[in-house]
């Protein structure tokens, strides 16, 4: 039977970077020690709702920082984008996600996808008190993913009984009036979006609702007002990858955020999103097999946003056509 050529690529590329033995999983956080470095998983969610997956694709795993492009999402709808300006960059700092480093003038954290910006932005969340911002954010997440998530008690304690840098990013901003003086609270609703759970699949909804301009594409429901969707892929673009930004911009050429646990988050606007999930990691802290699902997928397909050359307006409907009958497509470069 034929399957569509998005299918095949997907089941090639999981074939090829299955035995692949690089990269090292994170023991930062003693609970992430416990990954299996065989769990490897790739979905795809188009913006008219088709799903492409293989792998391990339903195998749970902590969000971690994946989480910090929708919270920033968040913090935008509930304060407009120049106060959330005032409190949090959207320069790359060229430094790892743990860099311990603050705006020299403004004294702003440089972006919100480093720790140190994540921590000011979720700061930010409204709500009268901790349970209600935490159950305003589960919310939000649920939007974008379409069903109820839970949070990894274990990974949470643990994030929260070692996570001293981040205390210490967090004192720092408070001496310079960045986030205000509930430091513990912000801290713990922080581990707490690091400690959601998801598989690949949800990645890929949710990478797919960005792509679909904040419309989640298979409940139809909305998730982010559209004015902001420019503005968290923006950054992911930007400083998604951290010290990996540029070459990812520059290879990938997609919005992308990746995460301690393994996940990878890509967003392909108007077309799809890709979730990918492989614990092993990078010096980078990305996902080994991930970042090279990437670069494949991007180039196989002409994704890089200046590929100038791809037809995207049949995209989509060459990718999801059986892999026979697409063999004399022009779109694919
Ligand atoms: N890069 C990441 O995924 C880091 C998130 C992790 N929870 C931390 O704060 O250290």
């Amino acid at each position: 039977m034929d399957s569509p050529i998005l299918q095949d690529f997907l089941n090639e590329l999981h074939l090829k970077y299955k035995s692949m033995r690089d990269g090292v999983l994170a023991n930062y956080i003693p609970e992430l020690a416990k990954a299996d470095p065989d769990w490897f998983g790739i979905c795809i969610v188009t913006v008219d709702g088709q799903i492409y997956e293989v792998g391990d694709y339903e195998q749970l795993f902590t969000i971690q920082s994946i989480s910090k492009a929708f919270v920033y999402g968040m913090a935008l709808e509930d304060h407009g984008r120049d106060y959330v300006l005032t409190r949090v960059g959207v320069e790359p700092t060229g430094d790892s996600f743990n860099s311990i480093v603050l705006d020299e003038s403004s004294k702003r954290p440089y972006n919100p996808m480093v720790n140190a910006g994540a921590i000011a932005t979720t700061s930010l969340i409204k709500g009268s008190g901790p349970t209600e911002r935490l159950v305003r954010m589960l919310d939000m997440f649920q939007r974008y993913v379409g069903h109820n998530l839970f949070i990894d008690m274990p990974v949470f304690m643990s994030e929260r009984t070692t996570g001293h840098r981040n205390r210490a990013m967090a004192h720092l901003m408070l001496n310079f009036g960045m986030i205000d003086a509930k430091i513990e609270e912000a801290l713990d609703l922080y581990f707490q979006q690091c400690s959601l759970m998801v598989n690949c699949r949800d990645l890929a909804v949710m990478a797919a609702t960005l792509a679909n301009n904040g419309i989640n594409p298979i409940i139809k429901d909305r998730a982010v007002d559209s004015r902001y969707v420019r503005d968290i892929l923006t950054v992911m673009y930007t400083c998604g990858m951290y010290d990996f930004a540029g070459e990812w911009a520059y290879t990938v050429g997609l919005p992308g955020k990746s995460g301690v646990s393994g996940g990878l988050l890509v967003v392909v606007p108007q077309q799809m999103g890709i979730g990918i999930f492989s614990p092993p990691l990078d010096s980078h802290g990305s996902s080994v097999r991930g970042m090279q699902v990437c670069k494949e997928l991007s180039e196989r397909f002409g994704l890089h946003l200046f590929d100038l050359q791809t037809d995207r307006s049949k995209l989509l409907e060459t990718l999801c056509n059986l892999s026979q009958a697409d063999s004399d497509s022009s779109v694919v470069p």
